[in-house]
């Protein structure tokens, strides 16, 4: 192995309080909200292919017309007690703000930086009553934070010569206050979402982003943090040039899922997914295809399937309200949840050998073990095929609490025959195991 002073500092996952919580949740919610909903991805009569909170960069946007927006940031429908009861119905159990995005606008009134939420027609913080209204409906709050900030004048891709570096040093200090600030203003907050840490300037400096996560924890004990934060010496990032992740969790997977259960390598991860292909912030027009409940409940149930977390974006429009293609994913996502949720909290990899039917999932710690059907086979029988030495002694379908009765095929196999083939809805059955000496 290479020497680092960078690196990971800890193989293996953390095992206290904070991050057992966290990856218990498993459902989160992600909220991008901030000045490019205004424009909504379209600028004088014409639309933006790209992202909308990357509506900026766009050659057709002048920097200095984006950068005027803020004087026109009014969310009058601005409802937090509404967003996160949408939120506690849907069933997430965590939820990530976008405190500032790449356009460097901050959401709260940064004592650092006078292109915030101060600077509105709306005058004040927004971020205070989203996370007290959250976190009264039992949801955690994470902050989302970008280190690209194209607004601030010290900000730097890369460091060319000693001016650069002065600029670079004062941003780090700019960060660093910023964060602090978040963390004394908000101390129920759970942990940070970094995003924006590809450009040189901060990939180059493993050190200073090795002493922040340190900073930050030695602040607030138990703060969770993800593995974009960090680069180590040799620039290498998410894994260090040892291989080993460095933060809490792994946060690479930005709109797609693992594969398998090695394609996790025993870390914990979280996936973050947007409903259309390639839209975080609001865009008043998605084209292509936009993901279906029961397409948004697989990627959540083989996320839990593999030991990760799963989160799912909403950009809501400048004044506040939710889209209703979003309102309607919340409503029938929450209420599969509703029923079938208990497979999801708190579920971890099972350990069977996947079948075509869909996913397994254990309870942590039990002999529970669900079976997430999303495909029904057209025998209705679905194959359950358990480790060596372990016996199935009884199944029930949640819908209705319906018991199954195994078939036994020989061996560790049986056949459970579902009642029935229609059904629009994934089915979730719960297996009662027993495994021998
Ligand atoms: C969580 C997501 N990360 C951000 C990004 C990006 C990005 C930038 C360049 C190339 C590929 C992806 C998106 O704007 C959104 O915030």
């Amino acid at each position: 192995t290479i020497a680092l002073q960078h690196g990971a500092h800890r193989t293996g996952n953390r095992t206290d309080a904070d991050m057992a919580r966290w990856r218990s949740l498993r459902f989160g919610q992600f909220i991008h909200w901030g000045l490019y909903a205004i424009p909504g991805g379209e600028w004088n009569g014409k639309t933006y292919n790209g992202a909308a909170e990357w509506i900026r960069s766009w050659k057709e946007m002048p920097h200095e017309e984006y950068d005027k927006l803020y004087r026109q940031f009014n969310p009058v429908n601005f409802n937090p007690q509404q967003w996160a009861a949408q939120a506690k119905s849907m069933g997430a159990k965590y939820m990530i703000i976008t405190t500032k995005h790449h356009d460097g606008f901050c959401l709260w009134p940064s004592k650092y930086s006078k292109y915030t939420i101060a600077a509105t027609p709306w005058k004040k913080d927004l971020l205070g009553p989203m996370i007290d209204a959250y976190n009264k409906a039992g949801i955690d709050v994470h902050l989302y934070f970008s280190i690209i900030d194209w607004n601030h004048p010290d900000y730097r891709a890369s460091l060319k010569n000693a001016a650069d570096s002065a600029a670079g040093k004062r941003f780090q200090l700019f960060v660093k206050n910023q964060l602090a600030e978040l963390l004394q203003r908000y101390p129920t907050i759970k942990g940070f979402w970094f995003d924006g840490t590809w450009d040189d300037s901060w990939k180059n400096d493993g050190a200073f982003s090795d002493e922040l996560e340190q900073y930050l924890q030695s602040l607030h004990p138990g703060l969770v943090m993800g593995s974009r934060l960090r680069a180590d010496e040799k620039g290498a990032r998410h894994f260090d040039s040892n291989g080993r992740l460095m933060g809490d969790y792994e946060q690479g997977w930005e709109r797609k899922l693992p594969a398998t259960i090695e394609d996790v390598h025993g870390n914990d991860w979280e996936a973050v997914m947007t409903v259309p292909e390639n839209q975080w912030g609001y865009h008043a027009k998605w084209t292509g295809h936009v993901k279906t409940v029961n397409e948004i409940l697989e990627m959540l149930v083989k996320s839990v399937s593999l030991n990760g977390n799963f989160v799912l974006n909403f950009g809501p429009k400048a004044d506040g309200t939710f889209r209703t293609e979003e309102q309607q994913l919340a409503a029938g996502i929450g209420q599969w949840m509703k029923v079938n949720g208990e497979a999801v909290y708190n579920g971890t990899y099972a350990g069977f050998e996947k079948q075509d039917w869909g996913y397994y999932i254990r309870k942590a710690g039990t002999d529970s073990v669900y079976m997430v059907v999303f495909n029904i086979p057209v025998s209705g029988s679905l194959r359950v095929k358990l480790p060596a030495r372990t016996e199935l002694t009884g199944a029930s379908m949640l819908l209705g609490n319906t018991t199954l009765t195994p078939e036994w095929i020989g061996r560790n196999e049986y056949f459970l025959h579902l009642p029935g083939k229609t059904t629009d809805s994934p089915v979730v059955i719960l297996l009662k195991t027993v495994t021998g000496e």
